[in-house]
């Protein structure tokens, strides 16, 4: 009989835990942590208290801290780090995966300096391995609570998708196929600068009307964006675009919505990101987004004013007041 296929995640932080859970109730996964005591704690607890609170996590999970020994028992590998420090965990393993390995992607941001997706840099520093992502609408600790929620594993070769839908799926966790692997990574990546906005919005106090202008009119910059990348418009009508920009604008647990509203309440970048204590890409993407912005000559007004606040040189609310200068042109003008 063949023996079950292994899982190895990459990174021991709120998404990185949570995802090695899902496939730990379908398959042997071992997750690895950078911090021995996070190892420890989740093998001899199993919790990962700094990341996941009190929540328990499944028994079959496994734990460690050595890099090398992670990669080797990889028959399907997860990498679940903050999209700056990826190039930096793989140069660990090059040479170390066995061949033609999957790798999935969880990170939503751009890799700064070089402006790559983090398939890219997985393509990079992996070479030869088949690279897609896991993205949707997943708040962490909901789905670590176990509630109802969705996600698309995109990968450019549908059979291989097919193969690990299964291995992350549950009766409350569906997970959906995609080839545009473009579409869905910027989906990801762009809605966490429209959540910074919607937690501006959300710290100055706007109404209704206001948040829902914030996440229609960024889901038209993301598409513009996407489309003249060559992605499929469709595609951010989809869980990877609309989904997750729903669920990252809305839900108050969304670390870039909580670094906006921090900022709108008049704390500096600074002490934001300290009084969160996790990652929240759309602080370090936003200018490498400005960068694509301007290359592919596409208009981006929301996306601007955020990275205007993240640099300092305007408030929250004159960022507002800003976007009210723009001219409203044609709704359906996408390119
Ligand atoms: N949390 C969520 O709800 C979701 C997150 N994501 C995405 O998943 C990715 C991971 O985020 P998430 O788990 O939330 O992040 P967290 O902030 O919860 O945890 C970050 C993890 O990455 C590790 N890490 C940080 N810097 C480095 C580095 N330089 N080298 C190696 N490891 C490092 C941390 O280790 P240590 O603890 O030792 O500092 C920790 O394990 C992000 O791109 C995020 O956008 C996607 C969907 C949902
Ligand atoms: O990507 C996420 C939900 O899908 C998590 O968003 P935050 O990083 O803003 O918490």
């Amino acid at each position: 009989m063949a023996r079950p296929v292994r899982v190895v995640v990459l990174g021991s932080g709120s998404w990185g835990t949570t995802v090695a859970g899902l496939a730990a109730h379908n398959t042997p996964t071992l997750l690895w942590a950078r911090n021995p005591d996070t190892a420890a704690e989740i093998n001899e607890q199993r919790r990962n208290s700094r990341y996941l609170g009190d929540r328990e996590l499944p028994e079959g999970l496994r734990a460690t801290s050595d890099i090398v020994e992670a990669a080797h028992e990889a028959d399907v590998l997860v990498v679940g780090v903050p999209s700056h420090a990826v190039r930096a965990t793989l140069e660990q393993i090059a040479d170390r995966l066995r061949a033609w390995v999957p790798i999935l992607s969880l990170a939503k941001g751009l890799e700064p300096g070089t402006r790559l997706r983090p398939t890219q840099v997985v393509s990079e520093c992996l070479p030869g391995h088949p690279v897609g992502l896991l993205s949707g609408p997943n708040i962490a600790g909901e789905i670590a609570d176990g509630m109802a929620a969705a996600a698309v594993v995109a990968i450019q070769d549908d059979s291989v998708a097919t193969a690990l839908q299964p291995l992350f799926a549950s009766k409350v966790f569906r997970v959906y196929r995609n080839t545009d692997v473009l579409g869905c990574e910027l989906g990801g990546v762009l809605k966490n600068i429209v959540a910074i906005a919607a937690g501006m919005a959300e710290g100055l106090g706007v109404g209704d009307n206001t948040r829902a202008m914030v996440l229609t009119r960024g889901l038209a910059e993301m598409t513009r964006l996407g489309e003249a990348m060559g992605a499929d418009p469709r595609t951010f009508a989809g869980l990877t675009g609309i989904g997750d920009l729903i669920a990252t604008c809305t839900s108050p647990a969304s670390r870039n919505r909580r670094v906006g509203e921090a900022l709108a309440r008049g704390l500096t970048l600074d002490e934001a990101l300290a009084e969160l204590g996790q990652v929240a890409e759309g602080v370090k993407t936003a200018p490498t987004v400005m960068e694509l912005a301007r290359e592919y000559d596409v208009e981006m007004p929301i996306a601007a004013e955020v990275e205007a606040v993240v640099a300092g040189r305007r408030t929250p609310a004159e960022a507002y007041r800003g976007l009210r200068k723009v001219a409203a042109g044609h709704e359906q003008d996408i390119v």
